[in-house]
C-alpha cells in the first residue's frame, strides 16, 4: 500500500481522560528492552532480505547548516539507487525498483531535491522552527505552508517541550491541530524529541496528545537532543500506536530517528514493529527510520553477504 491511498488519522477531541490511564513501568519497559538487545533479530538467512527491506523504510536524511544544493542532490542520487549495481545484481533485486521510503532535508533544499526527485520519490521537510520549535506559532503555520508549496509530501514538525513538560496538554494539541491543517494533503509525523521530554510517561502521553490531534507518524526525535532514538521509548510510543488503533481503528506511523546508523540498529527497531505491531506496521506508509548515515553500514553488510568480504565505510557512496 502506498501512503497516498492509505486512511489517514483523523483528529478527534482531546479527551484527558484518556491521558489518566497511562502508566509507564519503566523497568519492565528497559528489561524488554535489554532482551531485544541481546538477541539475534533474525536468522541469518533471512538478514539480508530484511536489510534490503530496511532501505525501503529509510527517510534519507541531511539536515546540516552546512547543507549545500550538490550535497542534497547527491543525498537524492543515492536515494533513487541505494545499492551499488553489482550488488543489486548480485541479490537479484534488478526488478525490484530499490530506493529510500524518502528523502528528509530543510526546507530550502526542497527545490534542489525536487530537481532530481522529479517526484519519483516523497521529499519530508523539517518544519515548525526545527530543531527547538521556539519561534512564533504564525511563523511555524506559514513554514509548513511553504514547504507544502514548495513540494514537501511529508512534513515533520517538532512540538513545543515545554507544553510537555508543564502538562498543558491542551496547548499541545492545539497546536498539532494546527500544524495538521496548515499541512493540507501533506502527511504529518510529530517530532516529541523524546531525549527533553524527561520521563516514559511524557512520551506516552506526548504521543497519545499528538494522534488525537490527527498526527499521521509520531517521531522520536529532531537527531539534535542529547538522548535521540531509544529501543525503551519506541516500546513506549509503539504501544500507544496499539491502543491506539484499538480504540479509534486508525494506524499511526512511528519513526524512531537520530543515531540509528547500523544495521543492527536498524534490524532491532524493525523487530520492535514485528513483534508489538505486527507485519503490517514494517511497511514505508507506517514505518520510517531517520537516518543520515544507516544506508552507508546496510550497504556494507550486504556487500558482505554477497562477497563474505568488508569494505572500509569510506568506499561507499556517501549521501
Ligand atoms: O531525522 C533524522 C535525524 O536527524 C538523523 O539523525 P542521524 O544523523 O543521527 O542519523
Amino acid at each position: 500500500m502506498t501512503i497516498d491511498h492509505f486512511k489517514r488519522n483523523e483528529a478527534m477531541p482531546l479527551d484527558l481522560g484518556w491521558l489518566n490511564h497511562i502508566h509507564v513501568n519503566k523497568a519492565a519497559a528497559d528489561r524488554r528492552a535489554q532482551s531485544l538487545a541481546n538477541r539475534r533479530t533474525v536468522k541469518k538467512e533471512y538478514q539480508a532480505a530484511w536489510l534490503v527491506k530496511a532501505i525501503e523504510l529509510i527517510d534519507l536524511t541531511t539536515l546540516a547548516g552546512d547543507d549545500t544544493p550538490g550535497r542534497v542532490e547527491r543525498l537524492c542520487m543515492k536515494a533513487m539507487r541505494p545499492l551499488r549495481s553489482d550488488l543489486v545484481e548480485a541479490l537479484g533485486l534488478q526488478d525490484r525498483n530499490l530506493m529510500t521510503g524518502a528523502v528528509c532535508v530543510y526546507h530550502e533544499m526542497i527545490q534542489h531535491a525536487d530537481k532530481v526527485l522529479k517526484g519519483r520519490l516523497p521529499i519530508a521537510a523539517v518544519s515548525t522552527g526545527f530543531p527547538a520549535g521556539l519561534t512564533s506559532m504564525e511563523t511555524k503555520v506559514r513554514e509548513i505552508e511553504l514547504s507544502v508549496a514548495a513540494g514537501a509530501k511529508e512534513i515533520d514538525i517538532v512540538i513545543t517541550r515545554q507544553h510537555v513538560l508543564t502538562g498543558n496538554w491542551q496547548a499541545l494539541y492545539d497546536e498539532m491541530l494546527a500544524y495538521r491543517k496548515a499541512c493540507g494533503e501533506a502527511h504529518v509525523k510529530a517530532i516529541l524529541a523524546t531525549g527533553d521530554l524527561v520521563t516514559l510517561e511524557n512520551v506516552a502521553k506526548a504521543s497519545w496528545v499528538c494522534m488525537m490531534a490527527g498526527a499521521d507518524f509520531i517521531k522520536t526525535s529532531t537527531g539534535k537532543e542529547g538522548v535521540n532514538a531509544t529501543i525503551p521509548v519506541s516500546l513506549v510510543m509503539v504501544r500507544a500506536i496499539r491502543e491506539y488503533h484499538e480504540r479509534t481503528g486508525f494506524q499511526i506511523g512511528y519513526k524512531p530517528a537520530g543515531g540509528v546508523g547500523t544495521a543492527k540498529a536498524a534490524l532491532q527497531y524493525m523487530t520492535v514493529m514485528k513483534e508489538e505491531l505486527g507485519n503490517e506496521w514494517l511497511e514505508p506508509h507506517l514505518f520510517r527510520i531517520g537516518a543520515s548515515s544507516l544506508l552507508t553500514d546496510i550497504e556494507r553488510q550486504l556487500e558482505h553477504y554477497v562477497t563474505g568480504n568488508y569494505s572500509a565505510a569510506h568506499r561507499h557512496a556517501q549521501p
